[in-house]
């Protein structure tokens, strides 16, 4: 069981991205962390394996304390946290297999870690989580032959072979088409099912979440504003995470569909996005 209990973070600049955020992730749910730009998402799932330290609080990983572990004792740990990440951090250079099998570097001695030396159960689980994912036949072929969605398929069986105790995912779909991110989101929920994996992603289309999600955690400027499952997930709960409890105005543009990206309803984030497309 993972516990976040009152996390906070304040960087250097002075910028509080969570003000004291607290919740569990039991058994095998699958758990979205929805909210606005800005709102802290991708700072709550850095801090719960310390890529970003928290200032404050404390994360518990079964009987872990995360954030009282020293450098060497993290690295141990992280092997129990896997990440899957937006831009999905393959190497490009090598093929899809050592990508995937990077996940078992942790395992290894220094010195097979070295050679890149598996055991034989290593490569044989890899070669079959990626018959799983759907790219059975491609294990020879380099990262960068690979489209976005294939990738990303490469990304999740990286994670699935580490065997962790839980997967987080940092906006797994947000450099995806809708009908890949659909596609993704299906396998990636599915494998941690069939493998009892819990999984704790930052999403930022709550369609997505709605469908795939068992939990539903909102973040609004670094506070948790709702916890619970996606039917849960009304008008007024949108209200307290996307417009600090202010109801939606009909009759304007931002008055579409309940089921509409919600996030692109904040101009800020729009303009981001128009803003990061320039430099890709
Ligand atoms: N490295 C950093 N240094 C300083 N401030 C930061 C840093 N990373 C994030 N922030 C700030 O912390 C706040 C939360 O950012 P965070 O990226 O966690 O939000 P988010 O909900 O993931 O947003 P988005 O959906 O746009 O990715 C924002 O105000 C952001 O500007």
């Amino acid at each position: 069981m993972l516990t976040a209990q009152n996390i906070s973070k304040t960087y250097p600049g002075g910028e509080e991205a969570l003000r004291g955020v607290s919740f569990d992730v039991t058994g095998d749910e699958v758990v979205a962390i929805i909210g606005p730009s800005g709102a802290g998402k991708s700072t709550l799932i850095e801090c719960i394996n310390r890529l970003t330290e928290p200032t404050d609080g404390e994360i518990r990983l079964d009987d872990v304390t995360v954030t009282a572990l020293s450098d060497r004792q993290l690295r141990r740990t992280r092997r129990d946290i896997a990440m899957i990440f937006q831009e999905y951090n393959l190497v490009e250079r090598l093929t899809v297999m050592e990508n995937v099998l990077s996940g078992r570097l942790g395992y290894l001695s220094t010195w097979n870690a070295f050679r890149r030396k598996f055991p034989a159960e290593d490569i044989e689980f890899a070669r079959e989580t990626l018959e799983r994912v759907g790219l059975g036949g491609h294990e020879r072929d380099r990262a960068d032959e690979l489209s976005g969605g294939q990738r990303q398929r490469v990304g999740i069986a990286r994670a699935v072979v580490q065997r962790p105790k839980i997967m987080l995912a940092d906006e797994p779909t947000s450099s995806l088409d809708p009908e890949t991110s659909h596609a993704v989101m299906e396998l990636l929920t599915e494998i941690a099912a069939d493998e009892r994996i819990p999984v704790l992603i930052n999403i930022h289309e709550v369609e997505l979440a709605v469908e795939y999600a068992d939990r539903i955690i909102g973040l609004a400027d670094g506070e948790l504003v709702f916890d619970g499952p996606p039917e849960a997930l009304d008008e007024t709960a949108k209200d307290r995470i996307y417009r600090g409890g202010e109801p939606r105005e009909h009759g304007t543009d931002s008055g579409r569909s309940s089921s509409a990206d919600e996030r692109s309803e904040d101009g800020r984030t729009v303009e981001n996005k128009l803003a990061k497309q320039r430099y890709e």
